[in-house]
This record gives structure tokens, C-alpha cells and sequence, in this order.
């Protein structure tokens, strides 16, 4: 099945009164309270027949629309979630939060959020569960295990997993879930915290078609796009070799910075160099001066990049594809884990070969 791109500023621009009907359904307030976001490009012809696409995907979809009341549960409120399931309580919408470490749900509870105090009991009481959780060990727990969320799914309910997790993961989830009766949408991000909190998110779907279509004005909500790939694995996967480049391009870069410095060039003036060419990329402008200055803010944890190019080189492998960059990547990030990087951003992947440099020299 052909991929399908549906791109954010159509909804923006051009919600029509039918998509505001729909929209309705999952978020009653959203009607009254919801302002579109500004974007820096007019709309143009492409964006029109892009926004086509998107009523008409919502409105082919309006029997099964009609199924859901429209509450939506949330399970791990992180660095993404917590943004994540904010900006779908602002927006109006009825959420059920749940987190491993409950302390996450106050801020949440007191925008208006209802908490429950597992995810079976977040799945019961809701129409749509969201759960954006670290890897596949805890994805799985908190879907299959004791008090899990699949024990509360059932018949005319959705699960929506936006984890990044390997592909025998989300097979393994959406089996427990379809077992139930329900429907599963597996739909991890590409994004970083910033684009989370602003509603900017790309999503990766696949999986059931009738739930991409059901949950698609949430999408809208929390992305700038959506692409629908087809069967459960395939958001996973293109999640994985979307990672497994950004890991590759960051440890790239590290090594660019420190080789600048150690010729006696300011690094400050390479990360200016680049963003101005044809290598030039928002994560380089975005990290490259605080890299410089050895400081990494966590807005992607660095464990959770390691974590994205071990099952990436894990795809490559069972479909023979070489992937000598990844691989020494992946060994980067693996040192740096064990100088106790883990829990800051994955650009001080940097540290790394600071360290390494110093063992050398
Ligand atoms: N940060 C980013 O830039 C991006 C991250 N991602 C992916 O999104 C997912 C979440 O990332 P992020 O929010 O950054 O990660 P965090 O580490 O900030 O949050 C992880 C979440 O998982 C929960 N969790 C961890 N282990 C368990 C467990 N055993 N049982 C129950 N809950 C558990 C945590 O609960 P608790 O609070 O109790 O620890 C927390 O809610 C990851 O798969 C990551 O790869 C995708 C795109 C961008
Ligand atoms: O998974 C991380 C991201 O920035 O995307």
C-alpha cells in the first residue's frame, strides 16, 4: 500500500466545518477553543490538495467516528508525553493520564486531566489510549502485563503506540491488543521535545486504517504531518532508519567539532559554516552551540538513541543490509553510556571521544 502524507497546515488553514464536526466528536471543546496555529508559509495550491486529503480521509471515516465519545487516555508522561498529553488537554479534550511514577500526572491533573491508577483502568474508561513509554520492555509492560492496558481494551476501543520500539514489539502489542477485540495503531514521532510542545510532530503510522482515520484530528493536534504506511512494523521501521540516521549524523558531527578545535579553528564558526550549506540541518543549528560549550539540555536522552540504532542495526541485519556507519555509531553512543551519559542528550555522544582522545593522547 502507497504511503500516505498528510501535512499540518491544510487543518490549519482550511479546517472545514465538517473536520470541526469530527474534531468535536473526540475533543467537545475544541469548536470554541480552537485558534489555528500560524504558519510561515501562505497557503498555495499544493497545500490545498494536500487539505483535500485530509477532509477527505476524516469524513470517508465518519461511521466509525461515531463509535468513540471521545475520551483519550494517555500512558507516560516523559520528556514527550507530558508536552504530548498537555497540548490535547489545552486543546479541549476529556484525558485520563496515567504514569509509572505518579508525581508526572499533578501538572496534568491540574490543567484538568483525570488520573486513574493503572493503565487497564485508563484503557476501561477510555475510547483512545495513548502510551509514549521509554523502550519495548516497559511498552510491553505497560500494555500486556499485570493492570496493563490490554486487560481494560475491548470491542469499539483504540490503541495508539508511540513508543519507538522494534518491530517484533509492536507486532507482539498489536497481537494482545487485536486478541481483545480492540483496534492498534502503532505511531511513533520523529520530533524532539520543542516540536512536541508545539504540536509539531511527524507521526509514523500503521497498522489498522479505521483507527488512523478515527485518531487523525489528534494527530493534527499534537503533528505538523502523518504518514499512514500500511501494516504494523512499518512505523516502526521507518522510525528506526529515520534514528538510525540522525545517530550517525551526530556522531559525524562530533567528530567535525572537535577536529576543528584540535587544527585551531573555532567550532563556533563551523557550526555557523554548516548551517549555511548544503549539509546545513536544524539539529546542527539547534545543538552545535551548546555541543561547543560541552552542555546538552536533555531534550532526546542519549540512552534513547543508543536504544533506536541497536534495533536499527537489528532491521539491517535480519534483511542483510550493511550498515558499517550505524555500527560505529552505535559503539560511540555505547562508550558514552558508560561514562554515564545515558540520561543527558544524545549530542554528548561528543564526550565520548573527548574521552577517547584523551586515552590516546
Ligand atoms: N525525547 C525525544 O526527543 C524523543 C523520544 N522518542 C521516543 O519516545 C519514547 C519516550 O521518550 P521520552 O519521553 O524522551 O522518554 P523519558 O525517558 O523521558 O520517558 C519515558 C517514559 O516511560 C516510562 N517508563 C519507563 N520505564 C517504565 C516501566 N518499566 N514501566 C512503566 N513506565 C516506564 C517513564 O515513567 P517514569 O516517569 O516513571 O520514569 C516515562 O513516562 C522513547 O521510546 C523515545 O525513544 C521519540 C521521539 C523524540
Ligand atoms: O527520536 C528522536 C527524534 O528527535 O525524533
Amino acid at each position: 500500500m502507497p504511503s500516505t502524507l498528510l501535512a499540518k497546515p491544510n487543518i490549519n488553514y482550511l479546517l472545514s466545518s465538517t473536520a470541526m464536526a469530527l474534531c468535536s466528536a473526540f475533543c467537545p471543546r475544541i469548536s470554541a477553543n480552537f485558534r489555528p496555529k500560524p504558519f510561515s508559509s501562505s497557503p498555495s495550491k499544493p497545500l490545498l490538495s494536500l487539505s483535500f486529503k485530509v477532509f477527505s480521509s476524516q469524513a470517508t471515516d465518519a461511521s466509525s467516528q461515531d463509535k468513540f465519545s471521545g475520551r483519550v487516555g494517555f500512558l507516560g508522561l516523559g520528556i514527550m508525553g507530558s508536552p504530548m498529553a498537555q497540548n490535547l488537554i489545552k486543546t479541549g479534550c476529556d484525558v485520563i493520564v496515567w504514569n509509572r511514577t505518579k508525581s508526572k500526572c499533578d501538572p496534568l491533573i491540574s490543567l484538568g486531566a483525570k488520573y486513574r491508577s493503572s493503565p487497564e483502568e485508563v484503557a476501561a474508561n477510555c475510547d483512545v489510549t495513548f502510551a509514549m513509554l521509554a523502550d519495548p520492555e516497559s511498552a510491553i509492560d505497560v500494555a500486556c502485563g499485570k493492570n496493563g492496558a490490554v486487560r481494560g481494551m475491548g470491542p469499539g476501543k483504540g490503541y495508539v503506540d508511540i513508543s519507538t520500539v522494534d518491530v517484533a514489539t509492536s507486532k507482539l502489542i498489536n497481537e494482545h491488543i487485536k486478541a481483545r477485540g480492540a483496534l492498534f495503531l502503532e505511531a511513533p514521532v520523529s520530533g524532539s521535545k520543542k516540536p512536541a510542545e508545539d504540536g509539531q510532530l511527524i507521526f509514523l503510522t500503521a497498522g489498522d486504517r479505521s483507527l488512523y482515520e478515527l485518531v487523525s484530528p489528534l494527530l493534527d493536534i499534537l503533528g505538523k504531518s502523518r504518514f499512514y504506511l500500511g501494516e504494523v512494523g512499518n512505523g516502526a521501521a521507518m522510525k528506526l532508519v529515520v534514528n538510525m540516521i540522525m545517530g550517525s549524523m551526530m556522531a559525524s558531527f562530533s567528530e567535525g567539532i572537535l577536529l576543528s578545535k584540535k587544527v585551531g579553528l573555532d567550532p563556533s564558526v563551523l557550526v555557523e559554516v554548516v548551517s549555511q550549506g548544503a549539509i546545513s540541518a536544524p539539529m546542527y543549528s539547534l545543538k552545535g552551540p551548546s555541543m561547543v560549550k560541552s552542555q546538552y539540555p536533555t531534550a532526546f536522552p542519549l540512552k534513547h538513541q543508543q536504544k533506536d540504532l541497536r534495533f536499527a542495526l537489528g532491521l539491517a541485519e535480519s534483511v542483510s543490509q550493511s550498515t558499517p556507519i550505524a555500527a560505529a555509531a552505535n559503539e560511540l553512543y555505547k562508550v558514552a553510556k558508560s561514562y554515564g551519559l545515558s540520561d543527558e542528550d544524545f549530542s554528548a555522544v561528543i564526550e565520548a571521544l573527548k574521552a577517547k582522545s584523551q586515552d590516546t593522547a
